[in-house]
């Protein structure tokens, strides 16, 4: 409710709406006398005794604007209600039966779809005549596949997720899925399309009504009022305006109401609306390392923020040289992935970074960089080969795209420049390659494609983030050697994220050690390989590396406990409650990095007897 709250959209729709409610409530109590007695005060003019002027028969018509409110709102309701029974039930039936049942439903959804409600609603009209109970089933039909057609496409997304898969392998019945695991995860989009139905099932109600074809005579809904006032319309404009203006009015209530629940159930929208002002201001300290002139990627104190203030990376400042392979490791959750994207400027909408600096090169990613130069100056390979490219595409449009959009190069030297890329990352029969879906390639030979379109704008940044994580041993050890390559031969700095220290080792010149959101530790690769760490945390992450050399027979040592969430980091050291070091010292202060020889370290073991570390 706190986050529905939020919203003016709904804040106002949902006024607006209470307001025709409570109208729809009294009206018909105040103004029934007044909206259909007839007198012979017949096409009066809107004055202060009759705001919208009267009608043939001498009537109200404010009067009767106000009464028609009830019939109105309660056939929107019964039209809404025949919507979204039919259509979730239709939806989820087909879903519920199978492929087959499934592939003729959806067809048929989609032939319906494709026919205007109206003249869907007009045909059954013809054939039930007009009325308001016609007016309802024919509207609420009418709407029907809209629902059907979500709940489908929604089902269809929830159930590739892995608990639908795991509740399957458990052999839950299908009916007991959609009710159990599918419905509730796909209620909040079906609410926003109630919304919108209510909306629209008002101006389809009150179409068929004006047409003369919805509620007859001696019902009335505004439809019908309008219908009435259009008579005198050159004359007396009012009749036909005032109705109209009440429509208006409503159809914007449910409107705004849409709006602000999408916005509601979409934790990404709205959010950044003030995020600056809750986040406290850059502390004095300064940034280890980020003051080197060489420096080409540089992150001053760099934080990224919830729209609550919770710093999921809490000032981390590092620079990387040119040619340098810098290394981002830490336990999952510990903001290597954040950090990253914040340098390539594509953290999701609910983040914000804040910091001193954020640079690459001369491109200031404080600012709002030109997206030319983002796309070709820095570039990225994912985790999943398979999520890289996008399924739909072939391989050679997707390679050449940003080639083509910033680099002005045309198809053909585009293509050449992919076919040549795609080579030296030592991916088979490039020209064919180009031709293919990414489907159509294996999972080690994709991520070789992943590479080779991230270097094929020669960027300065490469960023690698868990470049080897989804593939076997003997290609990781192949999709590095690319790495380091083109790091050597066109001299790309690359930043380097894994959980793997094994990785890390293999090909960083130097590691940054990250644990919930912070720095706790950088050094030279070297120091790393020697198993020469300051903090106890990467000690804790080199134990639990197995290597070549580790015993068969010895379990990996690993770490008791788990990261602190950024939400409730403790006030001293975050490793404190995992760490054999730990005194009541570590709990009560933040360690700050220390800058020692070789690197920086922010433990409080590091001023105390060295050999406490040994
Ligand atoms: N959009 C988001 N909204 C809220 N919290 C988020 C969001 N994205 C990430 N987080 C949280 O931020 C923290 C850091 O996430 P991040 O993905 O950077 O970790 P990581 O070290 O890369 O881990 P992994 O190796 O598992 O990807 C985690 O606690 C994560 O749950």
């Amino acid at each position: 409710m706190q986050k529905l709250r939020r919203s003016p959209a709904l804040m106002l729709g949902l006024a607006g709406l209470a307001f025709f409610v409570v109208l729809g409530i009294v009206a018909p109590f105040i103004w029934t006398d007044r909206a259909e007695t007839l007198t012979d005060q017949t096409h009066l003019a809107a004055s202060a005794e009759h705001w919208f002027g009267t009608d043939a028969l001498g009537r109200d018509i404010f009067a009767r604007t106000m009464v028609a409110t009830r019939l109105t709102l309660l056939m929107c309701l019964a039209t809404t209600a025949i919507a979204a029974v039919g259509g979730i039930g239709f939806g989820a039936a087909i879903w519920v039966g199978g492929p087959r049942v499934r592939a003729l439903g959806q067809r048929v959804i989609d032939v319906l779809i494709s026919y205007p409600s109206v003249i869907f609603a007009l045909a059954m009209v013809a054939i039930l005549g007009p009325g308001v109970g016609t007016s309802i089933v024919a509207i609420g039909l009418a709407t029907c596949p809209a629902f059907a057609r979500l709940t489908t496409n929604l089902a269809a997304s929830i159930a590739g997720r892995d608990f639908v898969s795991t509740a399957r392998l458990l052999g839950v019945p299908p009916s007991r899925l959609l009710r159990r695991h599918i419905l509730p995860n796909i209620a909040e989009p079906l609410l926003v399309l109630l919304s919108v139905a209510f909306t629209v099932s008002l101006k389809a109600l009150s179409g068929l009504s004006f047409l003369g074809v919805g509620v007859q005579a001696p019902d009335y809904d505004w439809g019908a009022v309008l219908h009435k006032g259009l008579e005198g319309i050159y004359l007396n404009p009012w009749p036909a305006l005032g109705p109209s203006l009440v429509i208006i009015l409503a159809g914007l209530s449910g409107g705004l109401i849409g709006d602000g629940l999408a916005a509601a159930v979409n934790p990404a929208a709205g959010r950044k609306r003030g995020y600056r002002a809750k986040v406290e201001a850059l502390t004095s300290v300064p940034a280890y390392d980020a003051h080197d002139e060489d420096a080409l990627a540089v992150a001053d104190r760099l934080s990224v923020v919830l729209p609550d203030g919770t710093r999921l990376v809490d000032e981390v400042s590092f620079a990387i040289k040119p040619s340098e392979v810098l290394g981002l490791v830490g336990e999952s959750g510990s903001g290597k992935s954040l950090t990253a994207m914040a340098l390539a400027k594509l953290l999701p909408d609910d983040l914000t970074a804040v910091a001193g600096t954020l640079k690459v090169g001369d491109l200031d990613l404080n600012g709002r960089p030109p997206a030319g130069r983002l796309a070709t100056e820095i570039g990225i390979v994912y985790q999943d080969p398979s999520a890289s490219f996008n399924p739909t595409l072939k391989l050679g449009g997707q390679l050449t795209e940003t080639l083509r959009k910033h680099g002005g190069a045309s198809r053909a030297a585009a293509a050449e420049q992919a076919v040549g890329q795609l080579a030296a990352a030592r991916v088979t029969l490039p020209e064919q390659r180009l031709k293919q879906y990414p489907y159509e390639l294996s999972g080690g030979m994709r991520q070789r494609a992943m590479i080779a379109s991230a270097l094929l704008t020669s960027p300065k940044l490469l960023i690698a983030d868990e470049p080897t994580t989804a593939l076997d041993v003997t290609v990781q050890a192949e999709v590095l050697g690319l790495l380091r390559e083109a790091n050597e031969r066109d001299g790309t700095a690359i930043l380097l994220i894994s959980h793997d220290v094994g990785v890390i080792s293999a090909i960083c010149d130097r590691v940054v050690v990250m644990y919930a959101g912070r720095i706790v530790e950088t050094l030279p690769i070297e120091r790393l390989r020697a198993g020469e760490a300051e903090h106890p945390y990467t000690h804790a992450l080199l134990a639990a590396t197995p290597t070549l050399h580790s015993p068969v027979d010895e379990p990996l040592s690993s770490i008791p406990g788990r990261p602190p969430h950024p939400a409730g980091r403790p006030a001293g050291c975050a490793f404190a409650s995992r760490c054999p070091l730990a005194r009541q010292q570590c709990h009560d202060e933040l360690p700050v990095l220390t800058v020692t020889d070789t690197g920086a370290t922010a433990c409080h073991a590091l001023h105390w007897d060295k050999e406490v570390l040994a």
